[in-house]
């Protein structure tokens, strides 16, 4: 969840008269911060996970979306309020009316013991909302609903067509009531001039109509000429559709800045592996899609760039051409350690010029100033009517509206205004899992690999637009099992001698993870078990990240189903399924039931499990 405060929000007419107020000040707030804390070290290794879930009511027939988190929430957060330092979890909003995001009560410190409670936090965590929800409801942690946008798929059954989001099939009721929430949607549609337009490729099976109106998004008047109407697309409108999608993040709180900068590139050449790795979105609108992730769905989900800012219109009003949504893999790598070459920048960056040179003059290095300014080309969406003059030297609130509005695959955060937290990178891009075992399978190996990264100083480095095709490559069916992707060849090497094009090549997921037959690289999993044989952790803590790592290595061999494959194969080999991309009320219906029977452990899926939940 990104920056939220209480009060009334402005318009996007009103907004946009204070967007350079708020880009200056924001820059003045980050520079006390950097002013403040650019030499503190010795920070904790701190670091912690946020499950997105949504709310399901489940009758004897169906699963709907149930638009009542907020209230659940309402009361998981006077807990809160009661008890600030003794609850166990923290309770966030997100997009939907039907989403909660679950955080630990405090980060975890270090790496050690605790890996052993993270399975069981998650399961706890569940039980901990179930305390407020009916019998009839249930919490699930699905990427996305797979007919979200059709008829009569929530309760309140709710009418499409508000004045927030405008859309012909997503109604403003499954929007949370906080405004930041409303406000974002309006603002975005409004910045950018018309609604937003998500197109994906559908899935094209034997029987798939090149046109296809199962929830009637070829309005009779819309020509086929519409960008927007092309034969096996999948046509969104909303930014609901997107950010109504569930993730799993982590964030790491680093030694120093230094250690910070260099985490975040690393993390960032892992962004499109792990979203491979993770993928759990294969159905959007009630259609099987020819994508298995949900990454792009949200970046044109919240896309608002103008015309101009695409350059299909002279920039007159707009300041520049931008080449990426708001949500999307970072453009531009920030450490200054030994491994980088200024070489793996390889992108045109756009940045503010003057942003920039107000942080130069600030006394921030190039790269850094980059970075920001990078992050500064875009509006502040979300302002706070009375919140606008603030304190720079107490508060980092325009700071943060800038900074979290810029959803990327990893997020480089500065320590809180009086606060002991340190400097944090945040891991984005995968894809929550069904089960808990899954979900901490995938936070205890990032963790792990953060600190081996650290520790035995391992060097990912690629060109960072070639991150950028590992991104495209990630979103392929099956890209898992099928795909190659731009991986350094020797990620003990930290010198600078080979020429660039020799330092990477194409592997596989599986070649990636568990090594390359016949050649030195001996894949993550060997790397962090290095890693983890220079650790003391006890008896306990070894099995258990052994089947953790058991249990990875065979989702990256293929052995075992990414959770976007399985659900192919579900709907596929579906008795009702008509080999026409539609998921139907009574396919979804099943894949849900059996999707609750595997997460209650009620059935074992062992195509995607393996016997590691048992
Ligand atoms: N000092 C810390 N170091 C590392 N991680 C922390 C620290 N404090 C909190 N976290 C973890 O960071 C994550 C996000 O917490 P935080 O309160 O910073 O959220 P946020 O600002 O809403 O994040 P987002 O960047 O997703 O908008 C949680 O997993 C939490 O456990
Ligand atoms: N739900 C979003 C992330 C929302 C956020 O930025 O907190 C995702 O799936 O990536
Ligand atoms: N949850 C994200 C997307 S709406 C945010 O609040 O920034």
């Amino acid at each position: 969840m990104g920056f939220i405060a209480e009060g009334n929000t402005l318009n996007w007419e009103d907004a946009k008269k204070f967007a350079n107020y708020i880009r200056e000040h924001g820059i003045i707030q980050f520079l006390n911060i950097y002013n403040a804390n650019k030499d503190r070290s010795g920070d904790q290794f701190k670091w912690g996970d946020e499950v997105e879930y949504i709310l399901i009511e489940k009758d004897q027939q169906t699963y709907k979306l149930k638009l009542r988190a907020n209230e659940i929430l309402d009361k998981l957060i006077a807990e809160e309020k009661a008890n600030p330092d003794g609850v166990e979890y923290l309770w966030r909003p997100e997009y939907g009316r039907f989403m909660i995001e679950g955080t630990p009560g405090k980060p975890y410190i270090g790496l050690g013991k605790q890996l052993l409670t993270i399975e069981e936090s998650l399961i706890s965590r569940r039980k901990n909302v179930n305390r407020f929800l009916k019998d009839s409801e249930y919490i699930m942690t699905l990427v996305n609903y797979p007919r979200l946008g059709c008829k009569d798929e929530t309760i309140p059954s709710a009418q499409s067509k508000g004045v927030v989001a405008e859309s012909q099939f997503l109604s403003d009721l499954i929007i949370n009531p906080h405004f930041r929430f409303s406000t974002l949607t309006a603002n975005i549609r409004q910045r950018r001039g018309k609604n937003v337009s998500i197109n994906i490729p559908m899935f094209r099976d034997v029987n798939t109509p090149a046109y296809l109106d199962q929830t009637s998004y070829i309005s009779p008047s819309s020509s086929r000429e519409d960008p927007t109407n092309q034969p096996y697309n999948i046509y969104m409108d909303a930014m609901g559709f997107g950010m109504g999608c569930c993730c799993l993040q982590t964030t790491f709180q680093l030694s120093n800045i230094e250690e910070a900068r260099t985490i975040y590139d690393h993390m960032a050449v892992f962004a499109p592996i792990m979203l491979s790795l993770t993928a759990a979105s294969s159905v959007f609108k009630g259609y099987l899609s020819d994508i298995d992730a949900r990454w792009t769905v949200i970046a044109q989900s919240v896309d608002d760039r103008t015309s101009q800012e695409l350059g299909t219109q002279p920039l007159s009003t707009n300041k520049h051409l931008i080449n990426k949504s708001r949500y999307d893999s970072i453009d531009y790598f920030i450490s200054r350690s030994s491994s980088y070459r200024s070489e793996y920048n390889d992108l045109d960056l756009v940045y503010d010029h003057e942003i920039y040179q107000q942080l130069i003059q600030g006394g921030i290095d190039t790269q850094l100033a980059k970075h920001f300014s990078h992050l500064f080309i875009r509006d502040p969406l979300v302002i706070y009517s009375d919140k606008i003059t603030i304190d720079d030297q107490l508060h980092s609130d325009h700071f943060e509206n800038i900074q979290s509005t810029n959803w990327q695959t990893v997020r480089f955060k500065p320590p809180t205004p009086n606060s002991n937290i340190g400097w944090r990178v945040e891991f984005r891009p995968m894809e929550v899992q069904l089960t808990d075992f899954e979900n901490a399978a995938f936070i205890v190996f990032i963790s792990l690999l953060v600190k081996a990264i650290s520790e035995l100083k391992l060097n990912f480095y690629i060109p960072i637009s070639k991150v950028d095709q590992n991104m495209k490559t990630a979103h392929f069916r099956d890209s898992c099992r099928k795909s190659k992707f731009y991986f350094r060849k020797n990620i003990n090497d930290n010198s600078t001698n080979d020429k660039i094009e020799d330092e990477y090549e194409l592997m596989t997921i599986n070649e990636i993870f568990n090594g390359q037959e016949g050649s030195d690289f001996v894949g993550l999993i060997s790397m962090v078990r290095k890693f983890i044989s220079t650790q003391n952790f006890d008896q306990d803590t070894l099995n258990l990240t052994n089947n953790y790592l058991e249990f990875i290595s065979k989702r990256a061999s293929g052995e075992l189903l990414t959770m976007s494959s399985w659900t192919r194969d579900f709907i596929t080999s579906h008795p009702a399924y008509k080999h026409d991309s539609c998921v139907t009320e009574e396919i979804q219906t099943d894949y849900m039931n059996r999707c609750f029977d595997i997460y209650s452990k009620k059935v074992k899926e062992p195509k995607l499990l393996g016997s590691y939940y048992n």
